[in-house]
């Protein structure tokens, strides 16, 4: 009998790959090449993705015997999960499993730009000592602004009142009551944009919050802001984003997701006042592990139940 056809099409570490391996023919696709892609999932019962590839109408629609999409991540926005749903296709993401690692990495954001780190250690390597030409300000007495109070959110704002900054947060579906159990005030959104020194973005990107931040939000914001954004790319107009950096209008910015990634095209590339990093919130060895054995563990269940 022939065995089902599991297609990881996006790097997963190879211990999550083993547990897979006797149970299916793993297929190792690169889902950034759509004709492969495409090719690969004709017979697939399984697909296994991170945020590199599309799994959109046309994949989909590609995979007849597909029965799950699993996510070794968080965000679903590379999924079309209405039209999955609707073939039958049971998607899946894995919600905590890099939750403490994109927080770790939002607090070095912070950390780095108040700082200047990164521009410093870049002067310093080209042989420069101008220690006048990075003077910082301190977090302890600042203000951060939370948009999105959920998992990584919250882990932020644990971390962030121990550096003994005032934590404010934007999030409809949280209560006051649950704000305060992580030392966060819950405010509105105007005031989250107008008072919040640093404002970091942990929502999930959806048609709803496409262009959140646009060119009339941040026009209120305070010119000293420093805007970070591990979220998603296109949460934050980028165009509006950039003429506000270049003017002065917002102090800097600290990006790891972009509109389109790699990305090629951003106006937010090479400005000097902003610290971009290649999507990295996740990168850690302990986040991958857990969101690669999510996903496997969760087709697995799936190709039982199916019996396949
Ligand atoms: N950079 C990375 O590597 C990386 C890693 C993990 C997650 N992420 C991104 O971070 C996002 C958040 O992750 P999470 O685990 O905290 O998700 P989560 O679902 O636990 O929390 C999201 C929160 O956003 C809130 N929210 C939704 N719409 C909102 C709005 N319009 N205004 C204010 N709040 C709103 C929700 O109520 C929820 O509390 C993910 O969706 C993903 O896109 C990025
Ligand atoms: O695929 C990745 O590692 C990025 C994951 C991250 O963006 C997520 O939403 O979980």
């Amino acid at each position: 009998m022939s065995r089902p056809v599991v297609v990881v099409s996006d790097p997963l570490p190879e211990a999550t790959l083993a547990e897979l391996r006797p149970h299916c023919e793993l297929r190792l696709v690169d889902g950034r090449d759509r004709a492969d892609l495409l090719a690969s999932v004709a017979d697939a019962v399984a697909l296994i993705v991170r945020s590199g590839t599309q799994v959109d109408h046309e994949v989909l629609a590609q995979a007849p015997a597909l029965k799950i999409v699993a996510r070794a991540g968080v965000g679903l926005d590379n999924v079309d999960v209405t039209y999955a749903r609707s073939a039958g296709v049971t998607v899946v993401n894995a919600p905590d499993s890099n939750t403490v690692s994109v927080a770790e990495f939002t607090v070095g954001l912070v950390i780095a730009s108040l700082r200047h780190i990164c521009a410093a250690a870049q002067h310093v390597s080209e042989g420069e000592w101008r220690r006048s030409a990075f003077m910082g300000g301190e977090l302890a007495g600042r203000t951060l602004g939370i948009l999105g109070l959920g998992r990584v959110g919250r882990q932020v704002a644990r971390r962030l009142t121990a550096f003994e900054m005032h934590v404010i947060a934007y999030d409809p579906h949280v209560s006051a009551a649950e704000a305060a159990e992580v030392g966060a005030e819950l405010v509105t959104f105007d005031t989250l944009l107008t008072t919040s020194d640093v404002l970091t973005i942990h929502l999930p990107k959806s048609p709803a919050t496409t262009g959140l931040l646009g060119e009339s939000e941040l026009a209120r914001v305070k010119p000293s802001l420093c805007l970070v954004n591990t979220a998603r790319g296109g949460i934050v107009d980028e165009n509006a984003l950039a003429a506000a950096l270049k003017d002065g209008r917002i102090a800097c910015a600290a990006l790891d997701v972009f509109a389109e990634e790699p990305p090629r095209a951003s106006p937010l590339l090479h400005l000097p006042n902003v610290l971009a990093t290649p999507h990295l919130g996740a990168g850690t060895d302990s986040a991958q592990l857990r969101a690669g054995r999510s996903a496997v563990h969760s087709v697995l269940r799936v190709l039982e139940t199916a019996g396949v």
